[in-house]
C-alpha cells in the first residue's frame, strides 16, 4: 500500500492558543480518509498545513512525497482543494470558472467531461451568485477536481445541503474515489463519515484520540457500552466525552 499523505507529530499554535498538539496520521492511496471532530478540534488547521497554506510550528508532512510548503507549486498541481464559496465572484458563470481553473494546471481534466460527470450541464451558463447551495457544492467539488489531482481535500463537503443533495454528493465522492483519487475529508457529520470513509481519525482538542475504520470504532464502542450495536456517534461520544452535535 502506498502512503499518499503522511503527517507526523504536527504542532501549531496561534499565539497562546494551541490548535494542533502532536497530530499524526497516514493516508493510503485510494482511501477516503475522514477527519472527524467538533469545532476547534484542529481539523482545518491540519488540512491547511497539509495543503501548504499554513506552516506548522513543528512536525513533518509529506504529500505524494512533497513538502507542502517547500514544494508548494508542485503540490498545487497534484492536490485539489475545495474552495470556500465566497472565493468565487458572483458573476462568474460555472463554465467560465471551470475553464479559468483548468488554465492553472499543466494537465487539467476535460471541463466538458467533468461537467457531465458532476451533472452540471444545466447550470453551465449560470452565474455563481444564482446557484443553489447544492449546485454550489457540486461546482466546488468540480473545481477541486479540475486539475486532475491525485489527492482531493474536501472540507465540510455537505454542510448546508438537504438530505437528497447530501446523498447525491456522497455518491459522487465514491465515483471520484473509484477513479483513483485519494480523498481527505473533513467532516462534522457522523453519518457522512460512517457512509463514506474507509478510516476515520477522531480529533479532540488538537489531538488524535483514535484512528480506525468506522466499523472497528463502533464495535469497540459497543463493547465498551455493553450493547450489541453502537453507532459512530456513540463511539465519538465515548472517545471525546462530547455530546453528539459536533
Ligand atoms: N488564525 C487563527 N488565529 C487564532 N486562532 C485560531 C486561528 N485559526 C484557528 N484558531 C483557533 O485554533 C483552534 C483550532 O481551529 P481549527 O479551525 O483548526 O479547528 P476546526 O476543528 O477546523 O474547527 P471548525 O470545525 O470550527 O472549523 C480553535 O480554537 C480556533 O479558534
Amino acid at each position: 500500500m502506498t502512503t499518499v499523505i503522511e503527517v507526523q507529530d504536527l504542532h501549531k499554535r496561534y499565539g497562546p492558543k494551541v490548535a494542533v498538539d502532536g497530530i499524526s496520521f497516514q493516508v493510503d492511496e485510494g482511501e477516503i480518509f475522514g477527519i472527524l471532530g467538533s469545532n476547534g478540534a484542529g481539523k482545518t488547521t491540519t488540512v491547511e498545513c497539509v495543503e501548504g497554506l499554513r506552516r506548522a510550528d513543528r512536525g513533518s508532512i509529506r504529500v505524494l512525497g512533497l513538502d507542502p510548503v517547500r514544494d508548494h507549486a508542485e503540490l498545487t498541481q497534484r492536490v485539489g482543494a475545495q474552495l470556500q464559496e465566497a472565493q468565487l465572484p458572483e458573476k462568474l458563470r460555472v463554465g467560465e470558472a471551470l475553464s479559468l481553473y483548468a488554465s492553472f494546471y499543466r494537465r487539467p481534466a476535460d471541463p466538458a467531461a467533468l461537467v457531465a460527470a458532476l451533472g452540471l450541464e444545466d447550470i453551465r451558463s449560470t452565474r455563481f451568485g444564482k446557484l443553489s447551495g447544492g449546485q454550489r457544492q457540486r461546482v466546488s467539488i468540480a473545481l477541486a477536481l479540475i486539475g486532475n489531482p491525485r489527492v482531493a481535500v474536501l472540507d465540510e463537503l455537505t454542510t448546508g445541503l438537504d438530505p437528497r443533495a447530501r446523498r447525491e454528493t456522497w455518491r459522487l465522492i465514491e465515483e471520484v474515489r473509484a477513479g483513483g483519487v485519494t480523498i481527505l475529508l473533513v467532516t462534522h457529520f457522523m453519518d457522512e463519515a460512517e457512509r463514506l470513509c474507509d478510516r476515520v481519525a477522531v480529533f479532540d482538542r488538537g489531538r488524535v484520540v483514535a484512528i480506525d475504520t468506522p466499523a472497528a470504532l463502533t464495535k469497540r464502542a459497543a463493547a465498551q457500552l455493553g450493547v450489541e450495536r453502537a453507532t459512530l456517534e456513540d463511539a465519538y461520544v465515548a472517545l471525546t466525552g462530547e455530546s453528539t452535535d459536533v
